[in-house]
């Protein structure tokens, strides 16, 4: 058992942020079995029989968050991470993304990216991630080996795609069926209790209709999540409806392969009609918004308000690497800027994303969008203690405290300033996974050796 003590900060819900002072949270075997805001340190200590050793309190400037939930990211991209966005999404894929990420074959190469990718977004505070890997199942089961060694807790998804694909990065639909079962079977077996797999069509362009049926099938026979893109950027959109006939708009081809379900994210999201919003509420499936990708390889401005109005739930992502950054703080600052964009042309009522909104997006409604709103994403008693210790008092970087600051202000600040330097502690599932650098997470898992594989 362990009781963290000191100023907590979470979503109830969107417009709820609570700023709980004093708060003494108890964790077993990696639930929360207590909490209780300006509560008696001491006397919860005695009740719980706590030891001494197990008693964290947080210094001054230090706060307890949930920890952050990254609801769209590749895996392999992260060799990609911060070059190549001179092109739209469809020359951008042919022209850097399928070429890295058939190298995935390789299991060495795939060892080092991996643990690479893992490590540094734990670091970077994100307990959870939704993954996309590619089309090759050992690299993507050794995606969720590392997930389970290192600590995240994690989705993965390896890639299906059958259609308008490279020779040297496709599958044959037959064996893109056998090979996710296979995936999905072994995996599970596993019985990791933080890592799932989920039924990942890359999208519509590149996937056939009969290949994304079975797809729902399968997601159904064995209860997992399903994740993909939509309507990201206006060729896309074009291709995607006019390869599928019969189809009314792009939402309608993933309807009528049964992929909408209660479990399903779709990255993106910007030109859907109201329609298409409609049937996306009807299906309670979920949108996850990727800002930075949006204005890197330039696709458009993603109008979140028109999504939570509609009833949607929306994460954030930082889809790496159509999104340079693998840290969810960028992501939020990337949707607070292009929600401030996007109020210039509304009228005076529209209410551009805030910090407090993008910090519910990052946290509780990243979880809901991933249909695990109630095991994680807020600290209540019967969830999963994925958290964060912040430390506002870091000396290195941006982030500089001035007397008398209110809270509200130092949080803002810290969204808009702070970086993995000032995320002092990562738990997931009760279970402390940052150690410092993510060095050390890397050398643990690697048994001490670095990996001769050269990234190159
Ligand atoms: N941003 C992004 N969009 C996609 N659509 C299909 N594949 C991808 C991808 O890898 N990244
Ligand atoms: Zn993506």
């Amino acid at each position: 058992m362990k009781l963290f003590y000191g100023l907590v900060i979470h979503s109830k819900s969107i417009d709820d942020l609570r700023f709980l002072p004093n708060t003494a949270l108890v964790v077993d075997h990696g639930k929360i079995v207590f909490i209780e805001d300006n509560a008696d340190v001491d006397k919860i200590q005695q009740q719980h029989q706590i030891s001494a050793e197990n008693v964290i309190v947080l210094k001054e400037n230090e706060f307890l968050m949930p920890g952050m939930i990254d609801t769209h990211i590749h895996a392999p991209q992260y060799v990609n991470a911060g070059f190549g966005l001179d092109l739209p999404l469809l020359g951008w894929l042919n022209k850097y993304t399928f070429p890295t990420e058939s190298r995935f074959s390789d299991l060495n190469f795939a060892d080092e990216v991996y643990t690479r990718v893992v490590a540094n977004t734990l670091s970077n505070g994100t307990t959870t991630a939704m993954y996309f890997a590619t089309i090759h199942k050992e690299s993507a089961l050794l995606l969720g080996d590392i997930a389970h060694q290192i600590g995240q807790r994690a989705f993965v998804g390896k890639v299906s795609m059958d259609q308008n694909s490279p020779d040297y990065y496709i599958e044959e639909k037959s064996s893109a069926i056998k090979e996710i079962e296979d995936f999905i079977v072994t995996l599970q077996s596993k019985k990791y209790p933080n890592v799932q797999p989920v039924i990942t069509p890359r999208f519509a362009i590149t996937c056939s209709m009969d290949l994304m049926k079975n797809l729902s099938q399968l997601a159904a026979k064995y209860d997992v999540n399903i994740q993909t893109h939509v309507s990201e950027n206006p060729a896309e959109c074009e291709v995607a409806v006019s390869l599928h006939e019969g189809c009314r708009d792009y939402v309608d081809i993933y309807a009528q392969a049964n992929l909408l379900t209660a479990k399903t994210i779709l990255a993106h999201g910007i030109y859907l009609s109201d329609k298409e919003l409609e049937v996306l509420h009807k299906y309670q499936t979920s949108i996850s918004h990727c800002p930075n990708s949006n204005c890197s390889i330039r696709s458009g401005m993603c109008d979140v308000r028109r999504l939570m109005t509609q009833g949607l739930h929306v994460g954030l992502g930082t889809d790496v690497s159509g999104g340079f950054s693998p840290s969810i703080l960028d992501a939020m600052r990337f949707a607070i800027t292009v929600s401030n964009l996007l109020s210039l042309s509304k009228s005076e009522d529209y209410k551009p994303l805030n910090y407090k909104d993008v910090f519910f997006m990052s946290t509780l409604g990243g979880a809901q969008a991933l249909g695990i709103g109630d095991k994680i994403g807020n600290f209540e008693v019967g969830k999963d203690f994925d958290a964060l210790v912040i430390n506002l008092a870091q000396t290195d970087g941006n982030l500089e405290l001035w007397l008398n600051e209110s809270i509200e202000n130092r949080l803002s600040k810290w969204i808009h300033l702070g970086d993995d330097r000032s995320i002092s502690r990562v738990y997931v599932h009760g279970v402390e996974v940052k150690e410092g650098a993510s060095n050390v997470l890397r050398v643990k898992r690697l048994g001490g050796k670095r990996k001769s594989t050269e990234i190159n």
